[in-house]
């Protein structure tokens, strides 16, 4: 029997998150504006870590996704090429939180000399520090291209790469935590990963719709999250039936027992939780998986090749 042994406590201390399910529309400055009062709000309930939805800068769809993309250029004079690298950047100093920054859409030119080479789009979530610096860039991984037919037809991969790290952060006071987007809570591995390598959160900036998201949402956080025995925070942008995408809403938080602690309705709202170590610690004490696994059985997706963002 292969016992993995993860550092413990994972989260060193209790910290408030808050997912801020926005409402957006098709006007980026006024996206951004409005995001920046909303994180303000999120931070004043005492929330350490905020979290923004999916393209909270800009309306969800691959239509949209070529003229709000932004080149990420961290260096002023850059805050016109990249206005919402900056803005997220100063959400964060000015709030003193760690800023799960959503995703916006990302131009990205090849470094290579080749006029012949298109740029490329990503779907990307960027996270910054309390002090406003950029601790890591997630693009995400597994593309949303999915048809059913008469009810939805999406494909992202139409104009977006796929990025190809797993992102875990280290947050100093807290622990680490792993940011993917939204499709990406659909692949188990991923989460595994995450969890065996110290993770006490996973965290998923999302828009799911109105097929799948009654079917699917909260259950993928919550199976993420008895998989893994940590929190899961799941957050959508609000529900605006006017837009060409409706989005699920429901933002929510669970916890490593797989109760669902805090959950939006479809409108804006903010929803904040308290995270607390010594439930993950209970939770993995009162049913032991991680030193019953059968890896002479089955394989430990969290060896051998794994692609990670900056560890
Ligand atoms: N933005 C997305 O990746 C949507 C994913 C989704 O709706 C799903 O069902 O999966």
């Amino acid at each position: 029997m292969a016992s993995s042994t993860t550092p413990s406590p994972v989260l060193k201390q209790p910290v408030k998150l808050a997912c801020v399910q926005l409402a957006s529309g098709p006007d980026k400055t006024a996206n951004l504006q409005h995001a920046a009062s909303k994180v303000r709000d999120a931070a004043s309930t005492g929330a350490k870590i905020v979290v923004l939805p999916e393209c909270f800068n800009s309306p969800y769809g691959t239509d949209h996704f070529p003229s709000y993309a932004e080149t990420l250029l961290p260096s002023p004079p850059s805050q016109s090429q990249s206005p919402s690298f900056h803005a997220l950047s100063a959400m964060a100093r000015e709030n003193a939180v760690y800023l799960i920054g959503g995703s916006i859409p990302e131009l990205h030119h090849s470094e290579e000399e080749d006029d012949n080479k298109k740029p490329s789009y990503y779907n990307t979530s960027l996270t910054f520090s309390p002090t406003g610096e950029l601790l890591a860039t997630h693009r995400k991984i597994h593309l949303f291209d999915i048809s059913i037919p008469g009810k939805i037809t999406f494909r992202e991969s139409d104009v977006l790469s796929p990025g190809n790290k797993l992102t875990l952060i280290d947050l100093p006071e807290y622990g680490r935590l792993a940011v993917a987007i939204c499709y990406d809570v659909r692949f188990p591995e991923l989460a595994t990963v995450a969890a065996r390598r110290g993770c006490f959160a996973l965290v998923y900036p999302g828009a799911f719709n109105l097929t799948t998201g009654p079917l699917h949402w909260k259950l993928l956080g919550q199976a993420r999250a008895v998989d893994n025995q940590l929190y899961v925070a799941l957050c959508s942008p609000a529900r605006d039936m006017g837009a060409g995408y409706h989005a699920w809403g429901h933002s929510l938080v669970v916890d490593p027992m797989a109760q669902v602690l805090v959950e939006a309705e479809e409108k804006e709202a903010i929803v904040v939780a308290e995270l607390d170590g010594d439930r993950i610690e209970e939770a993995r004490k009162g049913i032991p998986l991680r030193d019953q696994r059968r890896f002479d059985v089955y394989p430990d997706v969290s060896q051998g090749k794994v692609n990670v963002e900056g560890l």
